[in-house]
């Protein structure tokens, strides 16, 4: 079937910020068992009570982040002394900068000036939330950049320890963990994981059919009738499926329908979806990278520079690193374990004892990154450096 050309104004989209990444969806089908798991979590709180600490588990892309907004605006609506914040860890994580957020939350502003201490900031949170009789519910989406950082178990203590410094406050946690072999009894300490005896709801990865059915409720909000055929559909679920992360699908919807729209087509074809693949599967390449600081950064850039094959041993990656900057061991073997973490290499042990290991670098990041003018190539090919 030929496609109509389309006139210059012309657009596909009937509303193309359904595609945004921070769109909440009107629909959040598949995922019954967790909001419910959430609303009992939620329960003591219609009694003015904390709500059940709750760990939410899942591999990026599962639905937890919008599982968490949704019941917050429910929340927020029905328990007028529930004040819910969402602090997104990967951006923020530092004590000082998590709690900055609630802060920020609940004045409208961050907090005056700068050197305030973090205890002051604190006092100010307490003693709002203790002076509306409020409770005080954050959740630590992508908690692990804060474990990664060192300061989850500060950050949780401080939390839900609020009510010991500042009486009548009172505080509850959600966390989110795309980790799903993250063991917090042994990250944690014994005394937090005692006040924090959390619950868990785990997110499992959609099928494909589940994908299809995320995907077109989203071409049906976003796009123009006929703008997707059926065939067209069944291989964006079956990419999306490949790739195991449904951010991926959402933006490469995104760019086939604009890729058809610059054209002057009505209709996606398949041509639009691989190149779009193309590009979009490495979006979570692109933010890890984006996200990474200059000591993760030359790291990377000298296993890449030392990884003729594919796994190269970490000792040789450090004396390459030595060549161009200062670094201890440690410092460069915790960089390595932050760029596994981010998921853009896999580390194996290749001793039984000693920190050795191999480092294996993950498709895309060579093509995102490559070894020379890394930087400058991912922002020339459109990924960003956040979500
Ligand atoms: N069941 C669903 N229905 C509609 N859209 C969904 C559903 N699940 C996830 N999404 C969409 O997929 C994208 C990723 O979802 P979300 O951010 O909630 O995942 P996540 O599990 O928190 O991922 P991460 O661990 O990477 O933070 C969002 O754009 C969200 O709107």
């Amino acid at each position: 079937m030929t496609s109509t050309p389309l006139m210059a104004d012309q657009t596909l989209f009937r509303d193309a910020r359904i595609f945004d990444f921070d769109h909440l969806p009107e629909t959040f089908h598949y995922r019954d068992a967790q909001v419910r798991d959430l609303a009992f979590a939620f329960r003591p709180c219609l009694h003015g009570s904390t709500p059940l600490n709750t760990i939410l588990r899942g591999v990026p892309g599962t639905g937890k982040t919008t599982a968490v907004r949704r019941i917050f605006a429910e929340v927020g609506e029905v328990c007028e002394t529930v004040v819910p914040v969402l602090v997104p860890c990967q951006a923020h994580c530092t004590p000082y900068a998590v709690f900055s957020q609630i802060y920020l939350a609940l004045f409208g502003q961050s907090p005056p000036g700068t050197g305030v201490p973090l205890r002051r900031v604190m006092a100010r949170i307490a003693g709002d939330i203790a002076a509306r009789g409020a409770v005080l519910v954050v959740c630590l989406d992508d908690a692990g950049h804060l474990l990664h950082a060192g300061v989850l178990d500060e950050v949780l203590a401080s939390l839900l320890r609020i009510h010991e410094g500042y009486p009548g406050a009172r505080a509850g946690v959600l966390l989110t963990l795309s980790d799903v072999d993250l063991d917090l009894s042994t990250a944690l300490t014994p005394s937090t994981l005692s006040v924090l005896h959390a619950s868990e709801v785990f997110f499992p990865p959609y099928s494909r059919q589940e994908i299809r059915g995320i995907l077109a409720d989203r071409v049906r909000a976003g796009l123009y009738p006929g703008v997707v055929p059926p065939a067209i559909l069944d291989l964006m679920a079956e990419r999306t499926d490949a790739c195991g992360d449904l951010r991926v699908g959402l933006d490469m919807v995104r760019r086939a329908a604009l890729a058809a729209e610059m054209e002057a087509r009505t209709t996606v074809t398949a041509e639009d979806v691989h190149a779009a693949y193309a590009v979009s599967r490495h979006l979570q390449v692109g933010a890890a990278l984006g996200s990474l600081n200059e000591g993760e950064r030359a790291v990377l850039d000298a296993v890449l520079a030392s990884a003729e094959d594919e796994a190269v041993i970490s000792a040789e990656a450090y004396t390459r690193l030595l060549e161009r900057r200062q670094m201890s061991y440690t410092a460069f073997h915790d960089h390595l374990r932050k760029l596994e973490f981010l998921r853009l290499v896999d580390l194996v042990k290749v001793r039984r004892k000693g920190r050795a290991r191999a480092v294996l670098v993950r498709d895309g990041v060579e093509e995102v990154m490559p070894v020379r003018g890394a930087g400058v190539a991912e922002e020339e090919r459109g990924y960003g450096g956040g979500r």
